[in-house]
């Protein structure tokens, strides 16, 4: 979920503690964590997300299999698997190694990097659970740990673990590359564009901003009561995602289903946000996930969010609109859709359908 909303201050509730605190008290879920009834049937079924492999898409002139693969996936599942992407095998490890490691710590010590300031106020970026608006708010069964990493001179470093600095400046810059390279394949994906392929990087401007999310589930008694993080769909343009490959817990809803998705080592996880969507006029699609939990296994995930500059407007593009294609979204302010994001999040509604015409 990619929290947003600005950095406004209001005094909330005082914060419910870690998740990882209570996971190791309690067998029973406290009742602010209880979000589903526990008899719903088990998903069995493994989404087939495509996997696309980046150098084979990138090289000039080839890669049509992956191409079509690729197109397919964007308006489909809005997720694929990439392999072949060129970040080091030992930089993904080194970057879930150093998670894990933020999360082993003591309470304490993970608190020197709260998002709680004076244990009162709460600040997207830092370490502590998502926003918690009111007392009977449900809860996920999640902490997580929150950072602004692009533009890099944002960055509040005071707020970076040692453990994970290096490691994850260079895990983002890797990202990022990956990243730069999917727009280009992903505006080459529709023909309307014409040889614009610059035309999705052009829309994140100057001021584009990327966060990353390194999120902590720990094992729940009751997996079945309980989410790990509640249906959504990302606010993003895209998201990037290396996930846990020892646990599944992530799915994905399509045609009144849940399915499971599993990754692969080493493999990124790439999910479409809502900002492509409203840009391709929903030719791509942004799908509705959520994550559940493990009785016995913990399970760690890493996500960058790339999200277009928050000053900017978006609406879909001109030349994918003629009389029999009219605009299916508003133009949209990014600042004002990704603030109604965590709003609509915590009651359980897509801000998505706020923007549809
Ligand atoms: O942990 C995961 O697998 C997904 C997390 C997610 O969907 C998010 O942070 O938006
Ligand atoms: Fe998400």
């Amino acid at each position: 979920m990619e929290s947003a909303g600005g950095e406004a201050r209001p005094v909330l509730p005082p914060p419910p503690p870690p998740v990882q605190e209570l996971a190791g008290a309690a067998n029973d879920v406290p009742a602010r964590y209880v979000a589903r009834a526990g008899n719903e049937p088990k998903v069995t079924v493994t989404a087939p997300v495509p996997v696309i492999d980046l150098a084979r898409l990138c090289q000039p002139g080839g890669g049509a299999d992956e191409a079509s693969k690729l197109r397919l996936a964007l308006e489909s599942w809005g997720l694929f698997l990439v392999t072949n992407h060129g970040i080091e095998a030992t930089l993904m490890d080194a970057m879930m190694d150093a998670s894990r490691e933020f999360f082993r710590q003591p309470l304490q010590e993970k608190q020197k990097h709260s998002n709680m300031i004076d244990g009162k106020h709460f600040q997207l970026q830092g370490y502590g659970n998502d926003r918690v608006a009111s007392e009977d708010q449900v809860l996920d069964w999640c902490d997580r740990l929150y950072l602004l990493v692009e533009p890099q001179e944002d960055r509040s470093l005071d707020l970076w673990p040692a453990c994970l600095r290096d490691v994850l400046h260079d895990f983002t810059t890797e990202c990022t590359r990956v990243k730069d390279c999917l727009l280009r394949e992903m505006a080459k994906a529709l023909d309307e564009l014409g040889d614009d392929d610059d035309y999705f990087i052009d829309q994140f401007g100057d001021r584009a901003d990327t966060h990353a999310r390194f999120s902590y589930y720990p094992p729940c008694a009751r997996p079945d009561l309980v989410f790990g993080l509640r249906p959504h769909s990302d606010g993003t343009f895209l998201s990037l995602l290396m996930l846990d490959d020892s646990v599944g817990g992530l799915q994905v809803f399509r045609d009144g289903a849940w399915y499971d998705v599993r990754t692969r080592p080493h493999t990124l996880l790439v999910n479409l946000g809502d900002q492509i969507e409203i840009i391709s006029n929903g030719i791509f699609k942004s799908p509705v996930h959520r994550v559940v939990t493990n009785a016995e296994k913990e399970r760690l995930s890493v996500v960058l969010f790339y999200s277009i500059d928050p000053e900017r407007e978006i609406r879909p593009a001109d030349k994918l609109i003629d009389e029999n294609h009219p605009a299916l979204y508003k133009k949209v302010k990014v600042k004002e859709y990704t603030a109604g994001l965590y709003e609509h999040f915590s009651r359980g509604k897509l801000v998505k359908e706020t923007a549809k015409i």
